[in-house]
């Protein structure tokens, strides 16, 4: 069945100021559902792609639609996940999930009933009185994520969201996250410096080029959903990290064709 495209990028450009271009003629379409993993050399300009979905940063040239609407005005459709937990160390679990809620003027019924249940979607129903220092990172990472999903959105954009927590933890997380999308139907834009990572997730893996970036290739996922720790033993799951690997590797160091 064709699904509906949700962000079309059309020979997208963008600079900072009068500077270089940081991506260059980026043409790429996420259709509704899909789990794009971003990976390329660092610098390459995989967060600003993702600030230029979200609007946080205007596109150069080029036309970049979301759902058929400007980024600006498809702002409420989306959430942002940083590597960072971004947590507000003055307030409580339950506060902090509450925090969008309330800039949207939800009222406390929902605000209440909505942050409960996306806080026992990650696990962690019963900590919504702790504050963030008292949380392991895995944990506040768990909030955070929770905090996104409370906004009900479309599309989802993480930006390293695991890169700072160890190995078990994350391959964790990332089965969860993934047990999480099997609730709830959103589109997601991933970078991560992790191929492994970006396989285990992602049905597209879209690898960057860098100075300036440029899609370099794109690689499908075939692995089936849901995928679960044993997928990590599958030949087809280590076949696949070998590839993106090595495509990884092209485009870090890319010849000049002779
Ligand atoms: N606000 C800004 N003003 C000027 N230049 C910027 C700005 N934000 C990013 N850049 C430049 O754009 C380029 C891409 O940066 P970006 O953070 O998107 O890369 P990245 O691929 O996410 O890097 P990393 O993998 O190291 O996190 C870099 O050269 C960076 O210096």
């Amino acid at each position: 069945m064709e699904r509906s495209p949700l962000v079309e990028f059309q020979e997208v450009t963008k600079r900072f100021g009068d500077g270089p271009a940081v991506l260059e003629q980026i043409s790429l379409t996420a259709a509704a559902g899909d789990f794009i993993g971003l990976i390329g050399p660092s610098g390459c300009g995989k967060s600003t792609l993702l600030r230029l979905i979200a609007g946080l940063s205007p596109i150069t040239h080029g036309s970049l639609t979301i759902g058929g609407r400007s980024p600006e005005a498809a702002a409420a459709d989306l959430a942002f996940v940083f590597q960072e937990s971004t947590l507000l160390p003055w307030l409580n679990v339950a506060k902090n999930v509450e925090a969008p809620l309330r800039l949207r003027r939800i009222p406390g019924g929902q605000r209440v009933a909505t942050r409960q249940r996306v806080l026992e979607l990650v696990g962690l129903g019963d900590r919504g009185p702790a504050y963030p220092r008292q949380l392991s990172g895995g944990q506040k990472m768990r909030v955070s994520i929770a905090r996104a999903l409370a906004l009900a959105p479309r599309l989802l954009l993480l930006d390293e969201p695991f890169g700072a927590l160890d190995e078990m933890t994350r391959e964790r997380l990332n089965e969860e996250l993934l047990a999480i999308r099997e609730q709830q139907a959103w589109t997601a834009f991933f970078v991560t410096h992790s191929v492994a990572e970006a396989v285990f997730l992602s049905n597209r893996i879209v690898v960057l080029s860098s100075a300036p970036g440029r899609i370099a290739a794109e690689v499908p996922v075939d692995l089936p959903y849901p995928r679960t720790a044993e997928t990590r033993l599958s030949r087809a799951y280590h076949d696949l990290v070998t590839e993106v690997s090595r495509v990884l590797r092209q485009a870090e160091s890319p010849r000049p064709v002779a």
